[in-house]
């Protein structure tokens, strides 16, 4: 039996509705409409056309988002500046500062500058801090992340006491979802690099989160049958036969994984649309905090 697909574009719809819906009571309570400030330094193609997307899934659930470009010429100074300033605007919610920056920019700097409570990435050390703390509560968790979370709890009845293992260990996915199981009451095993025996480790997981990117590096007898697989890469190949050249494939090898896992998501339209639907309800999540 071949596992269940899990439609992230489905999936970030019923978010981005209820997004939506808590927007439009908030406004007609009389409170402003939630802000959020792009921030792009640079010209990368793909992060333009990130921005672009959540710059235009905010205008649909009611968000308002204020763009700001920089050239790539910026300087660390002028990225600063930039933050601190929309850090003491009151009609932004939430500062989003579109990652990879030019090499010559240091990254943690500026996301250390944003305030906490604007931090709808989740990726301030604070958040990030409170996140790894038991009984302490981020004021923002990082969105793919958090899709990650959404599609699991989707695909599991009890999360408590499984086996989850995470292969990737980055600040922006594979750290936090670990946290983030283990705050579900997961056991959870980080797998990455220098890991031995790679394969027998993935095959322990009930649950298996894959954000390493590598192209398809996941195989099918590395999958215990019926596991909940859920794919982060974002991972661009060669394709002659393709219109564009190539086409984009997950960590996991999706035909061979598919034969044996209970569910998986597929890339792309998996988890890369919870990803901007998280982050709108993070910004909404921001303009509540600041009503307070
Ligand atoms: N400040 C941030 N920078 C980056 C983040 C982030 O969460 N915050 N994540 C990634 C890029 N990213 C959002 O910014 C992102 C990546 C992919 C998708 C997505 O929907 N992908 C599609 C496929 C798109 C394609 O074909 O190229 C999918 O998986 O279906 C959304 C957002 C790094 N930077």
């Amino acid at each position: 039996m071949t596992a269940t697909i899990l439609d992230g574009k489905a999936l970030a719809a019923e978010i981005r509705a209820d997004v939506k819906a808590r927007v439009a009571a908030r406004i007609a309570a009389g409170k402003p409409a939630p802000g959020l400030a792009t921030v792009l330094v640079g010209d990368n193609p793909a992060s333009q056309s990130y921005v672009r997307s959540k710059r235009k899934a905010s205008a649909e659930v009611g968000i308002e988002s204020f763009g700001y470009e920089l050239p790539a010429t910026a300087s660390q100074a002028e990225v600063e500046k930039l933050v601190s300033e929309l850090n003491a605007d009151p009609k932004v919610n939430g500062i989003l500062v579109q990652l990879p920056l030019p090499g010559h920019l240091d990254e943690e700097r500026v996301l250390n500058l944003i305030s906490i409570e604007k931090d709808v990435d989740g990726f301030h050390p604070v958040n990030i801090g409170r996140l790894a703390q038991k009984g302490r509560e981020p004021s923002f968790v990082p969105c793919t992340p958090e899709g990650c979370m959404y599609m699991i709890q989707k695909s599991v009845p009890k999360i408590e006491g499984i086996n989850a293992v995470v292969l990737g260990r980055s600040n922006i996915v594979g750290m936090p979802v670990a946290l983030l199981l283990v705050r579900a009451n997961a056991t959870v095993t980080i797998c990455h690099s220098r890991t031995r025996n790679l394969p027998d480790v993935v095959r322990q997981a009930d649950v298996l989160v894959a954000a390493v990117g590598k192209p398809e590096m996941v195989r099918g007898d590395w999958v215990k049958p019926g596991a909940v697989v859920i794919d982060v890469g974002i991972n661009r190949v060669d394709d002659p036969s393709s219109p564009k050249g190539y086409r984009m494939v997950g960590d996991v090898n999706f035909d061979e994984v598919k034969e044996v896992a209970g569910v998986i998501s597929p890339v792309p339209g998996g988890v890369g649309p919870m990803t901007i639907a998280m982050l709108l309800r993070n910004t909404l999540h921001g303009a509540e905090l600041s009503d307070k």
